[in-house]
């Protein structure tokens, strides 16, 4: 007999599709860690949805065992109706995942992405300038920083004003993405029934069928606009430096569709990947300085005293400024950008640890857990970026890095990690050399006590 996981008993034939909470999940995945252990097992109609809650069986699975642990769930709304399956962090594993992963990777491996460094820097003043001239619309200027910083790196694309088409077509798709696509979770009524993408878009009840056509032509927008732009210039040769370019370039005269195909959408992918997460971290940041006044000064008299008052930071002071460091270790691990990652889809039935692993299930790695883990974090709520100060033996300090967790795992780790965290890193200590990062004041001059809540969707 198959001994299946444990995990929290569901109703006969639906499973579990009352104790899945559509926001917060890892609150509800990390409760059932305690309760059942490091793996957990539930079900959606038969459905396997699977919990990882340890490093140790994270990287057993999803690392080793990666080449039946790597695809992604079929998701019939988004990824067929919305045409979301070319974004390749949504793509099967496969061909097309592979021709995307090695156009990504030649962009975006660490000695790759020092070429961006000069672009890198170059958006932090104008960053600096606007916070410091409407820092209650800080969301809005870190959007805008990550968003032209991407448009540069991938296209070429310099943005020169705040109703940039490109800027705002990105802004208009991550909206749809994030407020209306995955709000209930990402799954739609069609994929529990596939039958129902059959039925006319004008039958009653379609309404997620015209939503589709709509938001179909939208994301396609969102892929071809830029890109059509960067061709353009491929005609005339006068394109700046960027990863449209560079590969482009070496593909001579001699870039046929499927190459531009596939370019095209590996562009789209990083530019739609990208923002959210940069965003959450420094976001994130911003709340953590604000609470925590005693390490935003720690951290200034650190650059201070390292790089003087007369410039900004740059990437190649990094190296000299170990607290500032250990503050953006925190600020990734406290908060974690994302909770519980992207789902893997498990290829092949497999046995762990006598445990029968269903092929289908989707995997979810509790990052979240992973980083509340008390033997590698003690007091694991407390924002402390001493903790990292702490000597310990080799093995500890790798796996208490949370790069080694809040970008995923195995084959479907994110690709671009090295410009995140290059990009991150200088932000953070821009932000920390040039501002005082302080609580609101309401109209009484009194500190507004800033609210924590992290809400997020489902997936991440
Ligand atoms: C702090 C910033 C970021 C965080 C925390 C983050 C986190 C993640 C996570 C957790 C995944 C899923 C991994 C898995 O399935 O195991 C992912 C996938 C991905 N990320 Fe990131 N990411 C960040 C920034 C970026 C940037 C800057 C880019 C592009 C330039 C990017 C491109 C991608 C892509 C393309 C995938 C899909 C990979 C695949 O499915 O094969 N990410 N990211």
């Amino acid at each position: 007999t198959r001994i299946y996981p444990p995990g929290p008993r569901g109703l006969p034939l639906a499973g579990n599709v009352l104790d899945i909470p559509m926001t917060q999940m890892w609150l509800a995945a990390t409760k059932w860690a305690k309760e059942f252990g490091n793996v957990v097992y539930l079900h959606v109609f038969g459905l396997g949805i699977i919990f990882l809650n340890d490093s140790e069986t994270v990287f057993e699975l999803m690392d080793k065992r990666g080449a039946i642990y790597s695809d992604r769930p079929h998701l019939v709304m988004l990824s067929e109706l919305c045409g979301a399956e070319n974004i390749l962090a949504f793509t099967h594993y496969g061909d097309q995942l592979r021709r995307g992963h090695k156009l990504m990777h030649e962009a975006l491996h660490p000695i790759a992405i020092k070429t961006y460094q000069p672009l890198l820097e170059m958006e932090s003043l104008p960053f600096l300038r606007r916070l410091l001239s409407k820092p209650s619309a800080y969301m809005d200027h870190i959007r805008r920083y990550s968003g032209t910083l991407t448009l540069n790196v991938i296209y070429g694309h310099q943005v020169t004003s705040d109703d940039d088409e490109f800027l705002t077509i990105a802004e208009e798709c991550g909206d749809l993405f994030a407020n209306h696509l995955t709000a209930g979770g990402g799954v739609w009524m069609v994929d529990v029934f596939p039958f129902l993408k059959h039925i006319p878009a004008w039958f009653p009840g379609a309404g997620f069928k015209r939503k589709a056509v709509v938001w179909k032509a939208k994301f396609e927008e969102f892929a071809e606009k830029p890109f059509a732009s960067f061709k353009s210039k491929t005609e005339t040769g006068d394109w700046p430096p960027c990863f449209c370019s560079t590969l482009w370039q070496r593909e001579g005269q001699t870039v046929n569709p499927q190459m531009e195909f596939d370019l095209k959408w590996a562009a789209n992918t990083m530019y739609s990947g990208s923002l959210d997460p940069t965003i959450t971290v420094v976001s994130q940041f911003i709340l953590a300085m604000v609470l925590h006044p005693e390490v935003q000064i720690k951290a200034q008299e650190e650059i201070d005293s390292v790089i003087g008052t007369e410039r900004l930071p740059n990437l190649d002071d990094r190296p000299f400024l170990p607290y500032t460091e250990c503050v953006m270790n925190e600020c990734l691990r406290w908060t974690s950008p994302s909770a519980v990652g992207l789902p893997h889809r498990l290829m092949e039935d497999d046995v762990y640890k006598g445990m029968f692993l269903p092929k289908g299930s989707l995997m979810f790695a509790n990052i979240w857990a992973m980083l509340r883990d008390e033997f590698l974090f003690p007091n694991p709520n407390t924002f402390d970026p001493d903790r990292y100060q702490e000597k310990v033996d080799e093995e500890t300090e790798r796996k208490r890095d949370p790069r080694g967790y809040v970008f995923g795992f195995g084959r479907r780790r994110c690709p671009g990690m090295h410009l995140a965290d290059s990009t991150i890193w200088l932000l953070m200590a821009s932000m920390l050399a040039a501002l005082d990062l302080r609580k609101a004041k309401d109209e009484n001059g009194n500190e507004i006590e800033p609210v924590v809540r992290i809400n997020n969707s489902v997936l991440t």
